[in-house]
């Protein structure tokens, strides 16, 4: 089931018609589906259901108030990176007991904050981080639970800028001093060991590095049980990819089968971390042509909306579908869909085979997952609006920027 369809040849985002959302809300403009949402973490949920876990929404992936909101009322736990998305979760009515803080750099300022507001567990990512996190909990009085994040050294399969379990990126513990760091945390005063993670990567669209991340990291957890060290929980991370174009993930079902059926009777708290997999496709940004453009060897639409709304076409050359809001017979043209920024790089989908005039509307697929929250004002754009529809209801959950808030802040020289 596809919350965003065509009735009568109108793209719909449930029961309400995106024409009439842009026309509201104007352009550019990201609408997401509460349903999908829903639908969404509740795959995760029920794949899980018999057995002990937590589903920690990635925040980093959407963080909109709303979105989190959303999640929150269904019992979501989160995945956070900052003290920021510590407080986002907590306005949003999160329960800070079922918050996993992940990230390389924690400062000390969101240690504090992690403790005094008492959080699940803190994956903790270096000697260094642990050490810090030992002397910041002693001097609260407090003790910090805590997961070791062990980079398992395994090949994601994925880009190179989102694979994140190989010995050369900048994440987690190697796996050759896991043993050393896990020793060294159960003997610190001020910490309390609890479990063990990894995330290998984003948008995975094979089991396979997963279950060989998770051999290696079961591996370890039967050791640590050898030398006394009890591991309650297992944390894989995030990273379950979604269909973009024609990947063919894994279903959240068959994905969890397979990693329990690894776990082969261990008794371990699963803890499972997605961002992508529970928002991109709950999400479109939609944008106006304002412009055709046509030389000897290329068609562009020039677009209202550009790469400070939706980087990731620029940034990883991501393929995210482009459909028109609304369908009609006339003939095709491969277009280059671009948008009003001065870079070369500004484009949202190139080659796509479309019908278009000035003034139409297109829909940018997949968009609620790193969308609006890797948005940027660069050359000085305001950023747009958020929508979350709910059946035939729409709501604004985050308003367009005025350009006085672009400036809010700055200073003349006296
Ligand atoms: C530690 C951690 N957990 C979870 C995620 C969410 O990943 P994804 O959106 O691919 O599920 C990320 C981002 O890749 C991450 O770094
Ligand atoms: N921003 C990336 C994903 C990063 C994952 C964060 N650890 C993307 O759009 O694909």
């Amino acid at each position: 089931m596809d919350y965003f369809s065509y009735q009568n040849d109108s793209l719909f985002a449930e029961d309400c018609d995106v024409a009439k959302l842009a026309k509201t809300h104007g352009t550019p403009l990201y609408i997401y589906s509460r349903a999908t949402l829903e639908r969404h973490w509740h795959a995760f949920n029920n794949a899980v259901a018999d057995h002990p876990h937590l589903i920690c929404y990635a925040v980093k992936a959407n963080s909109n108030l709303a979105v989190l909101n959303v999640l929150a009322r269904l019992g979501s736990g989160f995945d956070i990176v900052s003290g920021g998305e510590l407080s986002r979760v907590l306005q949003a009515g999160g329960d800070p007991k079922k918050v996993v803080f992940s990230g390389v750099g924690k400062t000390v300022a969101e240690m504090e904050q992690a403790l005094n507001i008492g959080i699940y567990c803190f994956n903790v990512e270096s000697s260094a981080e642990l050490e810090q996190l030992n002397d910041v909990a002693g001097r609260l009085g407090k003790v910090a639970p805590v997961s070791l994040r062990i980079n398992p050294d395994v090949d994601a399969g994925t880009h190179p800028y989102i694979s994140t379990g190989l010995k050369e990126n900048k994440f987690g513990i190697a796996m050759d001093e896991a043993d050393t760091v896990f020793a060294r945390a159960a003997e610190l005063a001020h910490l309390h060991v609890k479990g063990v993670d990894c995330h290998i990567g984003s948008q995975l669209t094979e089991i396979k590095p997963f279950l060989d991340a998770m051999d290696r990291m079961l591996a370890l957890i039967d050791r640590l049980g050898e030398q006394g060290i009890k591991i309650e929980h297992f944390d894989v991370g995030g990273g379950l990819g979604v269909t973009y174009n024609s990947e063919t993930p894994p279903h959240p079902d068959k994905y969890a089968a397979a990693l329990l059926d690894r776990l082969n009777g261990r008794k371990l708290t699963l803890i499972f971390e997605p961002g992508r997999a529970i928002a991109a496709n709950a999400g479109i940004f939609v944008t106006q042509v304002l412009y055709l453009k046509e030389n000897s060897d290329k068609r562009f639409a020039i677009v209202d909306g550009a790469m400070n709304d939706l980087i990731r076409p620029a940034l990883y050359s991501a393929w995210q579908n482009i459909i028109p809001v609304q369908q009609n017979d006339a003939p095709t043209f491969a277009y280059d869909i671009v948008g009003p920024v001065c870079e070369t790089g500004d484009f949202l989908g190139k080659d796509r085979q479309l019908t278009v005039k000035a003034g139409d509307l297109l829909a940018v697929r997949s968009s609620g997952a790193y969308g609006f929250v890797m948005a940027s004002n660069y050359n000085s754009r305001p950023r747009v609006a958020e929508i979350m529809v709910d059946g035939s209801d729409d709501f604004v959950v985050r308003q367009r920027e005025t350009l006085q808030q672009l400036w809010q802040g700055e200073y003349l020289l006296p």
